[in-house]
């Protein structure tokens, strides 16, 4: 195993600038640049040299022997001043020595997972953790990465196993005059595992939601103050606004963070019968948006849901509420606090109901075992001249639920996953 490392810190001026160096060669290689080297896991202050003995930089200097460091192997990190010229000096200084190089993106993580110190849905959601920019996704990812939806999948795992082992029992024992008759427990089991993956499959969208964020479409005829509406809730000249109808084609999006949720508003063309092929265009991508985003504001005084099938969340608001007296306005800002509130109220409200599961991967492989439950229940009920392909079955689906933490199948996912870590995690 070659020693790797790598700024882990962001790069560019900081206070404090982190590099770490992880593999059989690290306390070896840091020694060669700090002389001594602190006891493991006590942070100790040091100089570091080059090979002419001139001074790099003083630094913090902390040991991780392996197996207890992030990647499980040795682990040092430099906490050096977080200077470009001073990092740049240390990894100049580290690429020369013959026992070390500098590290892939993800590979430090890759490590982790390969040694077993973090399963594939705690890679996934480090990873989400270090994308995270709202209180929400934070929340979300931290809960990913503690090993939550890990340990509930073992726990299907170790059952789906357990009901396999109990008929293959009676399978063997079919000849004996009377077979203890096992079905009630398997069913059970399963029943308890079908039911729980119900529960995840179904939490997963609104998590996945959270972790992507939430998508809130503003839709209306032209000239209603769709685009004064976004650039009043964004706070800032977004879109481009005039009294001509039509003036927005493209969707144009604005992120925010509502009290935590990740919302992003959408601002679309006005709906009407398109006036030439370009200004069509547009509104065919406003109603495609529209139908797709987790909700909807309709800009509109008459009510009129154009062809949406608009749903009890969505909000319809009449618009320039400075002229007609009710309503909301973007030009005075009138109701855009309120629109604002409900569209959190709504959208927390569907957050509490999220799953541990994050990810679509994750989704497919609950989906797959489910629906192996679905076969293999009735299979149970019809008798132990089935139990054969229900055994059978049994174990494709703990495979599914293996692939889900990354115990098999991972070097297809790894490259994908692992093509979304910075360099230095
Ligand atoms: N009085 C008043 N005028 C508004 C309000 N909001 C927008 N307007 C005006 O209405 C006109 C159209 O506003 P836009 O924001 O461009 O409307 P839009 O819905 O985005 O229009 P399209 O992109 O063409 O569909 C502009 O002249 C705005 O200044 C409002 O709340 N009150
Ligand atoms: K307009
Ligand atoms: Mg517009």
């Amino acid at each position: 195993m070659e020693t790797i490392f790598a700024l882990a810190s962001a790069q560019g001026r900081a206070g404090v600038a982190v590099i770490r160096i992880s593999g059989p060669d690290a306390l070896y290689a840091a020694k060669t640049l700090t002389h001594s080297l602190p006891n493991d896991r006590v942070a100790g202050l040091r100089s570091l040299f080059d090979g002419s003995g001139a001074l790099l930089d003083k630094a913090l200097v902390l040991c991780f022997a392996g197996p207890h460091s992030f990647t499980g192997e040795d682990v040092v990190e430099f906490h050096l001043h977080g200077s470009i010229a001073v990092v740049q000096a240390v990894m100049k200084e580290l690429s020369n020595g013959s026992s070390v190089r500098l590290a892939e993106p993800g590979e430090f993580t890759r490590r982790a997972l390969e040694n077993g110190r973090m399963d594939l849905a705690q890679v996934e959601g480090l990873a989400d953790l270090i994308e995270s920019e709202t209180e929400a996704q934070r929340v979300q990812a931290l809960k990913t990465v503690s090993g939550h939806l890990g340990d509930l999948v073992e726990g299907w795992r170790s059952s789906l196993i357990r009901s396999a082992s109990l008929i293959e029992a009676t399978i063997d024992f079919a000849d004996e005059d009377v077979p203890v008759d096992v079905s009630p427990e398997v069913r059970g089991i399963l029943q308890s595992v079908r039911d729980e993956l119900v529960r995840e499959i179904d939490g997963s969208h609104v998590a996945e939601r959270i972790r992507l964020g939430f998508e809130v479409a503003i839709i209306g005829p032209p000239n209603a103050g769709k685009s004064t509406l976004l650039n009043a809730l964004a706070g800032r000249d977004v879109a481009i606004t005039s009294d001509i109808a039509g003036t927005t084609r493209d969707v144009i999006e604005v992120r925010m963070d509502l009290n935590g949720l990740p919302v992003t508003f959408l601002d679309t063309a006005g709906l009407r019968e398109g006036q030439d092929t370009v200004e069509q265009i547009g509104i065919d991508r406003a109603l495609d948006r529209a139908k797709q985003a987790d909700l909807r504001v309709v800009l509109a005084e008459d009510g009129r849901d154009f062809g949406l099938d608009l749903t009890d969340d969505d909000i319809v608001v009449a618009p320039k509420a400075d002229l007609t007296g009710q309503g909301i306005s973007g030009l005075t800002g009138v109701g855009v606090e309120g629109l604002l509130k409900s569209v959190q109220t709504t959208l927390s409200k569907r957050s509490s109901t999220a799953g541990l599961a994050t990810h679509e991967r994750h989704r497919v492989a609950m989906t797959e075992t489910h629906s192996v439950l679905r076969t293999v229940l009735p299979l149970i009920d019809r008798g132990p001249e089935h139990y054969d392909i229900a055994a059978e079955e049994l174990r494709t689906a703990v495979r599914s639920l293996e692939a889900l933490i990354g115990r098999i199948d991972v070097e297809n996912l790894l490259d994908e996953i692992f093509a979304s870590f910075c360099l230095g995690k």
